[in-house]
């Protein structure tokens, strides 16, 4: 993990940013860093939409307007971290719980950068255990579905989501059809979010400030 290429991604973000834009944001240190370089274009933005309380707060703080996706609409930039990426830009996301968020602000946008350090880039996606948000009622069905399918499903004891839900971190599989275990998870009843981006991938990704 390379702290300075975490700041690097997240200041060459900025290059995506157009005046006027509203630009959505996700969650973690890497994007911790993207909105500090956010903040000095603040009087050019329109405000961001936020993934996590923990974004939200940030972007307050720094005196960027936060504005609802409802009253926004679709939105032409996202800029988020990950936890894996493969090399067709395929994401692991969840590892900080943000995940639904997450997923619901990169549909709606028109442009996805993945801003990373190296370390999170792999060929197979899978050694980086993938999150799950489930709803509570639904842990334990979701877990002996996941073993179904060789996966070792471990609860994320103590960790609440910002929607009220839990996080299963899903030990044990070697990804090789990231979209064909997107779209089987998708439909395991109790399953919010699955913690694959695959359907939908990063468009670029900046792994320090180079481009992928
Ligand atoms: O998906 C995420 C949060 O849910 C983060 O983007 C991911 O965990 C990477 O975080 P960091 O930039 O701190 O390494």
């Amino acid at each position: 993990m390379s702290t300075n290429e975490k700041r690097q991604a997240g200041e060459a973000a900025i290059r995506y940013v157009e005046d006027g834009a509203i630009v959505g944001v996700g969650t973690g240190s890497t994007v911790a860093y993207f909105i500090d370089a956010l903040a000095d274009l603040k009087d050019r933005i329109q405000g961001a939409v936020s993934s996590s309380e923990q974004s939200t707060a940030h972007l307050k703080r720094v005196g960027i307007p936060v504005l609802d996706l409802n009253a926004t609409g679709k939105l032409t930039l996202y800029v988020d971290g990950a936890d894996e990426c493969d090399p067709h830009k395929h994401l692991i996301k969840g590892g900080g719980a943000a995940l639904t968020r997450e997923k619901v602000i990169a549909e709606a946008s028109d442009q996805f950068v993945c801003i990373i350090d190296s370390s999170k880039l792999v060929n197979l996606l899978g050694k980086f255990p993938l999150p799950i948000e489930v709803i509570p009622m639904a842990r334990s069905l979701v877990g002996r579905e996941i073993v179904k399918r060789g996966g070792n499903p471990v609860w994320r004891d103590g960790v609440v989501t910002d929607n009220g839900n839990w996080v299963i971190d899903v030990h044990g599989w070697q990804i090789a059809d990231p979209v064909g275990l997107e779209n089987d998870l998708n439909q395991i009843p109790g399953i919010v979010t699955v913690g694959l981006f695959a359907r939908r991938p990063a468009n670029v990704v900046l792994v320090g400030d180079k481009v992928l």
